[in-house]
């Protein structure tokens, strides 16, 4: 009988003990954080890259929004949470600690705001630490800290002051110089997770019953509880589509009307050429990014709207015969849609800030030369900062004397607050407040309605 000779033994490779169960969803919450903070990479799209990954792969879809829900969380909080978490660790956090930050930071996140045993944050928490070989030695340290942390979450959620503990100190400082004791309440808005607001093609009152939702006093609808949005009726027709109430209020402002030519002049993904297009303007939709551009043709396919679109710088648009209305949806800082995008906090600058405001006043000069006689062009940021709304159209009306601001009326927005003494919209996220508190605010927003001498 034959018999198998024997090998040589051979090393085996080490046994890898499977990942204790929500561990892979801390890493990669943890993973998330570090890249927002470390490389200023955006959330979102760090987000959808970790969670299409491999790593995911297997994942429940429970496990996919815990993933979303930690590392948002982390970030919209990580001025307090790095206060909590310094304020319990003498000698501050070490250099050169691999994932301890980001450990720390998405334990503590879990221990302060979301709905997970205090147990099982601290102990993913460290066995995340464990299973690096820089952060492992700290594994003890991390250990006490995010213990007190769970001991005392009352006296730390209680003593929060959100301006001073959970803003970053350029913006504190800005929105403190810009609007005074608003400051804090903008800041306490922006802490908070934004509803999830609709527009409606036509007849809002009819699709706020349809759908169990809110009619804002600004036309758009909003939910009362999140949900999976393709089974709401209305999806599938095209019949609404999600975007924030103060995002909602610029192309209104510019009252399209049927046949009109109508520019859209940074207009992916498409939210407000969709308002353009249905109320029946010939809308040409530009945008220099061509990936965004495709998001946006799929958009309107789902809406069942017709638009041209052209992938162009706008500063290179050629038009000779001139258009009847201009949007122009500026790139900006994006500092008034915290509650939706928080890594927008950390990962802009002032610097940021000062090459965004001369590519505006270029795309605003371009656009007054794109605009017909007695053509109207509105112009709109999801901005707090003056440099990119008010301050901007100031030196635009002293750069064009044909061009003159008519002004908006409470009457068209619906929210009296929002217009400036000037005529113009500047919306705060505290704005939009109703009985159920759980669902007040919008973006801050700034637009300006200008109209070009016939
Ligand atoms: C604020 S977003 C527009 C959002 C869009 N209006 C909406 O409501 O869905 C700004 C857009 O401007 C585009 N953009 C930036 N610089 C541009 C330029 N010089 N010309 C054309 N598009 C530009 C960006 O690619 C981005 O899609």
């Amino acid at each position: 009988m034959h018999r198998p000779s024997k090998r040589p033994d051979r090393p085996r490779p080490p046994a890898q003990a499977p990942d204790a169960p929500g561990l892979p969803a801390r890493k990669l919450a943890a993973e998330a954080v570090a890249a927002v903070l470390d490389e200023r990479r955006a959330l979102d799209e760090t987000l959808d890259r970790l969670l299409d990954g491999p790593r995911a792969s297997a994942m429940e879809d429970r496990d996919r929004a815990l993933v979303r829900a930690i590392a948002t969380v982390a970030i919209r909080h990580f001025g307090a949470i790095r206060k909590a978490l310094l304020a319990r660790m003498k000698s501050g956090m070490p250099a050169q600690s691999g994932v301890l930050a980001s450990a720390l930071a998405t334990g503590a996140a879990q221990l302060l705001w979301l709905d997970v045993p205090d147990h099982a944050a601290v102990d993913l928490a460290i066995r995340l630490i464990q299973s690096d070989r820089r952060a492992e030695r700290y594994a003890g340290l991390a250990n006490a800290v995010l213990r007190r942390i769970g001991r005392e979450k009352d006296a730390i959620l209680a003593a929060i002051d959100p301006l001073a503990d959970d803003t970053p100190e350029w913006l504190a400082k800005r929105w403190s110089a810009a609007y005074g004791a608003d400051a804090a309440r903008i800041a306490a808005a922006q802490g908070h997770e934004a509803s999830v607001d609709l527009t409606v093609k036509a007849d809002p009152q009819a699709w706020a019953a349809k759908l169990d939702a809110l009619a804002l006093p600004t036309g758009s609808l909003r939910l009362r509880q999140r949900t999976a949005l393709p089974e709401l009726p209305g999806y599938a027709e095209g019949a609404w589509w999600v975007q924030d109430a103060a995002a909602a209020m610029p192309a209104r402002l510019l009252a399209p009307k049927p046949g009109e030519r109508i520019a859209d002049l940074c207009a992916a993904p498409g939210g407000k050429t969709a308002q353009l297009a249905a109320a029946g303007a010939a809308v040409l939709a530009v945008d220099r990014s061509e990936p965004r551009l495709k998001r946006l043709r799929v958009n309107m396919e789902r809406l069942g709207l017709t638009v041209e679109t052209r992938a162009v710088d706008a500063l290179l648009l050629d038009e000779p015969d001139g258009f009847d209305a201009i949007l122009l949806d500026a790139p900006c800082t994006a500092t008034g849609t915290l509650r939706r995008h928080p890594d927008v906090a950390w990962t802009k600058d002032e610097a940021d800030l000062v090459k965004l405001a001369s590519l505006q006043t270029r795309l605003l000069d371009k656009a007054a030369t794109l605009l017909r006689p007695g053509g109207r062009l509105v112009y709109c940021v999801c901005s707090l900062e003056p440099e990119e709304g008010e301050k901007q159209v100031a030196a635009f009306l002293a750069r064009h004397p044909d061009c003159a601001r008519a002004p908006i009326t409470a009457e068209e927005v619906g929210v009296a607050e929002a217009v400036t003494p000037s005529g113009d919209l500047r919306t705060l996220p505290f704005m939009l407040p109703h009985d159920e508190s759980r669902l007040a605010g919008l973006d801050g927003f700034y637009a300006a309605r200008l109209v070009k001498e016939g």
